[in-house]
């Protein structure tokens, strides 16, 4: 059956890459994540990440994940889905919230953008 566990290497679509670790028992997971984008000149930083996934159910399991920029004030949460096609592609479906820090109340309404990513594994290539 197509089991989809998320550690491995994984790359979306705007060209960033994210390593997640080995899920525990409880579906926990943390890893790191080097954006391609970034909003400020700053040098581009690894960025944590921590999350969970279904395990009780690898089929096609639903998960959620915090990413905390290194190097901005800014926090993106991810929540999705991982699916397997019919020749074993997995591709994680996903929405994000990305919240930029407000110089003030007065801005809050503006800080929190949504859009989707989708997330292809990265093979390994002397496998
Ligand atoms: O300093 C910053 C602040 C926000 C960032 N957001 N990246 C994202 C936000 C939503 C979805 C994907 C990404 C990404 O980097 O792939 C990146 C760097």
């Amino acid at each position: 059956e197509r089991k989809c566990i998320l550690t491995g290497d994984w790359q979306n679509d705007l060209g960033s890459n994210m390593t997640i670790s080995a899920v525990n028992g409880a579906g926990q997971f943390s890893g790191l994540y080097l954006t391609a984008v970034s909003a400020t000149e700053k040098p581009i930083l690894v960025s944590p990440l921590n999350g969970s996934q279904h395990v009780d159910n690898l089929e096609h399991p639903t998960f959620g994940f915090t990413v905390k920029w290194s190097f901005s004030d800014s926090t993106t949460v991810f929540v999705g889905q991982c699916f397997t096609d019919d020749h074993g592609k997995e591709t994680l479906q996903t929405m994000w919230l990305l919240r930029v820090k407000a110089k003030s109340m007065d801005d809050n309404w503006k800080a929190t953008t949504v859009g989707t990513n989708v997330f292809t594994r990265i093979k390994v290539q002397n496998m």
